[in-house]
């Protein structure tokens, strides 16, 4: 697959940028749990967190491979601050800029997509993860208001968001279709964050809890029509997990690159490791199956730019791509030996970081049902 000069650009520029801004910190920020806000302003400033927005509403106009290059790029710098960019444009600015009113992108959509403003996607509750249709977050009609209750679980941003997509039922007898889709803002009374969850990795991005208690809202605040939320949550969560699949990628090639310079570094029996066909063939298969994932990553989202269906293309390259990262992680981990198990390297703190790509924006069991789903469909 061959880049556009553009898409060159913006990958080189993204490179240099998480190269210089955020792989230097990134130890820093995940034993301290700091939120990136500094690197996260100067993204902003270089149109990365919304991408896909157009001009007009403040964003960079970009086509959806610019995006997975940018967070490839950005992982490989620090996976925390993959995750926010990721969410920030797959999630608020993809929904608002395909739903919003014109009065809802001009409030909201630019300040997002300028980096000005964060947003948060809350979807899963702590009884509803994978079966997304059972949510139990109600938004009750007062009038010219709803008025939303329930409790949203896992929220990326959740702490730091200055709006937040919301999922809520509406009409319950109407099951699935009976699920809309609401822009909030955090500053509104109702809305708490109960708890920030202690993670495995990726400290830097908090995951919280949030408590929606008799939170009002006017009607004006709908994305899409009433009975819309569903689709909007299933259809843009397809492209949400073409940009994790590309943050998978993007943190395992740190990892990868990490192992290449140690092997080369690193003596026993008088030669660099690298020069032992252990670590070698293992070298090799690392970059094949970097490769292999990134190739998948870039077909998504081809497809994607194409205006062509690829829920089942988005799956596949969530679920390699995730599962080729720790598998990468682990074999850096191998190669680095006792340092691999420390803080002396990233590598351990790589490895911590990918995990959850196994699992955040559907989890792969639920990748490998919707791929199953399409193939039975053929
Ligand atoms: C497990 C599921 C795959 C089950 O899905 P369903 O069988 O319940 O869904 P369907 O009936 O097939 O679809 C409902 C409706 O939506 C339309 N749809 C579905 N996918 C798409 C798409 N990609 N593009 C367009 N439209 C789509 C479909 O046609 C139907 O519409 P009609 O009825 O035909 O009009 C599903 O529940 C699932 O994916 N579960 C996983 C949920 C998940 O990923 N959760 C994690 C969210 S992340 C989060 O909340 C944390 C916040 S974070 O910070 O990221």
């Amino acid at each position: 697959m061959i880049l556009t000069q553009e898409q060159e650009m913006i990958r080189d520029s993204l490179r240099a940028f998480a190269q210089e801004r955020l792989a230097p910190f990134a130890a820093e920020w995940d034993k301290n749990h700091t939120f990136p806000a500094q690197a996260l302003k100067e993204l902003g400033e270089l149109g990365a967190l919304g991408m896909c927005v157009p001009e007009e509403w403040g964003g960079a106009g970009m086509d959806y491979m610019s995006l997975v290059l940018a967070l490839e790029e950005i992982a490989a710098g620090d996976g925390a601050t993959s995750t926010i960019v990721s969410v920030q444009n797959s999630l608020p600015c993809g929904i608002t800029n395909k739903y919003g009113t014109d009065a809802q992108k001009e409030e909201w959509l630019k300040p997002l997509a300028r980096g000005e403003k964060l947003g948060c996607f809350c979807l899963t509750e702590p009884h509803t993860g994978s079966d997304a249709s059972a949510i139990t977050t109600r938004a009750d009609r007062d009038g010219d208001d709803f008025i939303i209750n329930g409790v949203k679980h896992y929220i990326t941003t959740g702490k730091h968001a200055d709006m937040a997509i919301v999922f809520a039922v509406t009409d319950k007898a109407a099951g699935k279709k009976g699920i809309s889709c609401f822009l909030v803002p955090t500053a509104t009374p109702g809305y708490t964050v109960a708890r920030i969850e202690q993670k495995m990795g990726q400290h830097a991005s908090d995951t919280a809890q949030i408590v929606f208690d008799n939170c009002r809202v006017p009607a004006t605040a709908l994305l899409g029509k009433e009975g819309e939320g569903y689709k909007i949550a299933l259809s843009n969560l397809e492209a949400g997990r073409i940009g994790i699949a590309s943050q998978a990628v993007g943190m395992a090639r740190a990892a990868f690159e990490a192992a290449v310079r140690y092997a080369k570094e690193r003596v026993t029996f008088g030669v660099p490791i690298i020069e032992h066909q252990a670590v070698n063939f293992r070298l090799a298969d690392m970059a094949t199956q970097l490769d292999a994932a990134r190739l998948m990553v870039w077909r998504a989202a081809t497809l994607k730019d194409a205006g062509k269906p690829c829920l089942k293309e988005a799956s596949m390259a969530k679920m390699f791509a995730s599962e080729m990262a720790e598998k990468v992680c682990s074999d850096a981990i191998q190669i680095h030996g006792g340092c691999g198990y420390t803080d002396e390297s990233c590598v351990e703190r790589i490895y911590r970081d990918v995990r959850v790509c196994q699992i955040y924006e559907g989890a792969n069991d639920i990748q490998r049902l919707v791929i199953g789903r399409a193939i039975a469909a053929e």
